[in-house]
């Protein structure tokens, strides 16, 4: 800590100045005038996060209890920060006098002490590869139905085709096998949607409702079965006789057996509820199928997906003796994708927008020899995706250059655990300056952590949320809306529906949103979590930025995850340091005080140390004084910790459990102090299920900021991989996400 004019100046960095590491972005603190405060250290020789505040006992337990209006907690004066009670070490956030329930006043967050240092990142030189969006053909110039283009220009609006679709259309009116590979938000669904429909349309003896599907495109999500359902409506509208269809988890089945009964020609759905209909609804035949899309390819052929898919061809292979057209598509195919292609596609043509391999064929496979059941050719490709065993996953095994929209402005912050929560909180209330409002994403690790954020945020004044009937709540302000794999179908759509109309809003959401959504002006998109694999990444950030517009992206790094910048890199991603305190220096503004304090409207905070401190208080405040909040932010904690243990070992180096410091991580979730049962809670059973002995536990430290955890007691034992499978399965003949993290 340095000092300076008798103000105190806090730094992000600790005392300790580590070889190679550089002091960056001092915060300046100017007003705070403080003592000088020696950091008390816990038993393992770490800073204890917390000090103690002498005083503060007036008035806050009315406010406190009263959480439905908000966050209501007094301002720190300067004797209050300066000041400091004696040290009483806490559990999980709870003073030793303290009753859950019962507001907490006697604590000063140290958010700006002891943090570990902010290395200086040196940004490689980084040749993007570019897209050209838009082609100079228009749909009028294509062999199409008049009615066909004559709808695609009046009601869809369109009269230019992108590139990916000047290129596609041909192609596969030709009939050809084809894989397609364009930028995230250049038009792809109606790359394969305007073939399909066009040559339906013109098929002899003329398609009927009750001859059942001509055409299946599966997708990996439910909001992206209604998605392309609904373009696939407004495309058929000039030719009545064709009937699209959608079935996907959590509608009723047994509607969805009328449905098919009466007849879908157009069918698209989701891999899991697919299967399920296959297996029980008499109904369901697909003699008739010529078409298969397969919309996200790589992400169907993940973990999870694969043996359903393989299920659905196998199923169609039985029952279908037509010549039929496959099309694999996504902004990211990856090679294990296109090896699978090579040998389970007739002669593939390779549509890849920035490469220009316009009509390429694919390499022959080195084991495209192998036996010719479906599930058997599908099984090789698993190598660019998640294993059951090795838990390994695709980064690095499967290097393809992947492209970004060029309006697309991406960014990473360096934020250290303590300050992500208010860093957060600064850019979600930021991101509201302009008067016409704006649209984010926020991307998280788990389906808790979504709720945790959710329900911390609706204590914020500035927000509102929406109520059981779909209307927003009373109170005015910035929208908030959540979206997971764990909400009910009902909520999940209607979550969906109500951000893609609104004009302003924030979604907090997992990777359940991150592939194919088209939501309408979405201008950031901020990850709070890092993605599992650069694929991934591309897809979250191609949320925005769509079809030539502008779009900002913002990427979270701990300190110690800062070389995942270099995983970025190699995949030809360019992105650039957004610092620290530009960030916090929006919790300055008008709009955020409004945003986070509402009732103290007028009463500004004096420096960014102080509304930080303040806003994180309010947030320890919020989650300890109400049992029920104590227990997500633990939950959302404990979840945090197991995705992060379930990153891909080709990302281990970088992100590893063992660097991360639990207590820090803690706060971040408003939480005073890692739960004390982390362990228990994050698979430290044996084989046998049994609790291993607690001295069996590694303990090593590496740093300060080491977890002391080490990653075989997180990782799941065989049993419990196994019970985990079994879950998953269940899950997905819900249509639940399979990864833990999504
Ligand atoms: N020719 C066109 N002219 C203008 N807008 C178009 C055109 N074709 C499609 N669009 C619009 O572009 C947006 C993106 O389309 P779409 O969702 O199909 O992109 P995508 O390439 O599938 O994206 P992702 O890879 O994220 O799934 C949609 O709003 C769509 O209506």
């Amino acid at each position: 800590m340095d000092s300076t004019g008798g103000g105190i100046v806090l730094n992000l960095v600790s005392n300790v100045e580590p070889v190679n590491k550089v002091k960056k972005h001092p915060i300046p603190q100017e007003t705070l005038k403080k003592k000088k405060k020696t950091p008390q250290r816990n038993t393992e020789g770490r800073e204890d996060n917390i000090s103690h505040q002498k005083g503060n006992n007036n008035s806050n337990h009315d406010d406190a209890k009263n959480e439905s209006s908000g966050f209501s907690f007094n301002f720190l004066d300067d004797k209050q920060t300066g000041s400091r009670g004696k040290g009483v070490k806490q559990k999980d956030g709870e003073s030793k006098n303290k009753q859950p329930g019962q507001p907490n006043n006697n604590i000063i967050s140290s958010l700006f002490r002891h943090n570990p240092e902010i290395p200086q990142v040196k940004i490689q030189k980084v040749t993007e590869n570019k897209e050209a969006i838009f082609s100079s053909t228009q749909f009028s110039e294509l062999p199409l139905h008049s009615f066909m283009i004559s709808n695609i220009e009046k009601n869809l609006g369109f009269s230019q085709m992108t590139t990916v679709q000047q290129r596609a259309i041909p192609t596969l009116l030709h009939g050809q096998d084809t894989l397609i590979k364009s930028q995230t938000g250049t038009g792809k669904t109606l790359a394969y949607a305007v073939p399909v429909v066009q040559q339906l349309q013109g098929l002899q003896p003329k398609v009927q409702r009750l001859h059942g599907p001509y055409a299946l495109i599966l997708v990996p999500t439910r909001e992206l079965a209604c998605q392309s359902f609904e373009t696939l409506v407004k495309l058929v509208k000039p030719f009545h006789w064709i009937v699209p269809g959608v079935l996907m988890g959590g509608e009723k089945k047994k509607s969805e057996k009328g449905r098919i009964r009466k007849g879908i020609n157009i069918l698209v759905s989701t891999p899991g509820r697919l299967v399920d209909h296959i297996n029980t609804t008499e109904a369901l035949t697909f003699s008739r199928v010529r078409w298969v899309i397969l919309d996200e390819a790589d992400r169907l052929l993940d973990l999870g997906f694969e043996k359903d898919v393989t299920t659905i061809l196998n199923a169609i292979n039985e029952q279908c003796q037509n010549q039929k057209q496959t099309v694999l598509v996504s902004a990211t195919l990856s090679e294990g994708v296109k090896r699978l292609a090579n040998i389970t596609l007739k002669d593939p043509v390779f549509i890849d927008v920035a490469k220009h391999q316009l009509d390429k064929a694919l390499p022959p496979a080195p084991w495209s020899a192998s036996s010719s059941s479906t599930e058997e050719k599908l099984r090789p490709a698993k190598t660019g995706s998640q294993t059951e065993e090795t838990g390994e996953g695709e980064t690095g095994e499967d290097a393809e250059m992947f492209s970004v929209p060029e309006r697309l402005k991406q960014q990473f912050a360096i934020v250290p655990s303590k300050l992500r929560l208010v860093a957060l909180t600064a850019l979600v209330a930021g991101g509201f300056k302009s008067p016409s409002g704006c649209k984010m994403l926020v991307f998280l690790s788990s389906c808790e952590s979504v709720d945790f954020h959710y329900t911390l945020f609706q204590a914020c004044k500035g927000c509102s949320i929406l109520k059981e009937d779909g209307t927003a709540s009373k109170r005015e302000g910035m929208p908030l809306f959540r979206l997971h794999g764990s909400m009910s179908q009902a909520e999940r759509i209607k979550m969906y529906h109500a951000f893609s109309e609104a004009r302003k809003g924030v979604l907090l959401c997992t990777d359940v949103a991150a592939r194919g959504l088209d939501l309408p002006k979405v201008k950031w998109i901020v990850q709070y979590n890092i993605p599992g694999s650069a694929a991934d990444y591309v897809h979250r950030v191609g949320r925005t930025a769509r079809i030539g517009k502008e779009g900002q992206a913002l990427l979270f790094l701990a300190p110690s995850e800062v070389e995942y910048i270099r995983i970025l890199e190699e995949q030809q991603i360019r992105i650039k340091e957004q610092p620290l305190d530009d960030i916090l220096s929006s919790l300055m503004t008008s709009e955020a005080q409004d945003f986070i304090h509402g009732q103290f409207k007028g009463q500004r905070q004096r420096s960014v140390e102080e509304a930080a401190t303040n806003l994180q208080l309010r947030y320890e405040n919020h989650v300890l004084t109400n049992t029920a909040h104590t227990q997500q932010a633990r939950k959302a904690f404990h979840s945090f910790i197991r995705a992060y243990a379930t990153y891909p070992s080709s990302l281990k180096h970088i992100l590893h459990i063992k660097k991360l410091h639990l207590g820090h991580a803690a706060k971040s979730f408003g939480l005073r102090e890692a739960p004390s049962n982390i362990h228990d809670r994050i698979g430290n059973t044996n084989a046998r299920g049994t609790k291993r002995k607690q001295n069996s536990m590694k303990v090593s430290s590496v740093s300060e900021f080491d977890s002391g955890l080490d990653e075989s007691t997180l990782m799941p034992s065989k049993k419990q991989k196994a019970d985990a499978k079994k879950k998953r399965r269940k899950l997905m003949l819900q249509e639940k996400r399979p990864h833990p993290q999504k």
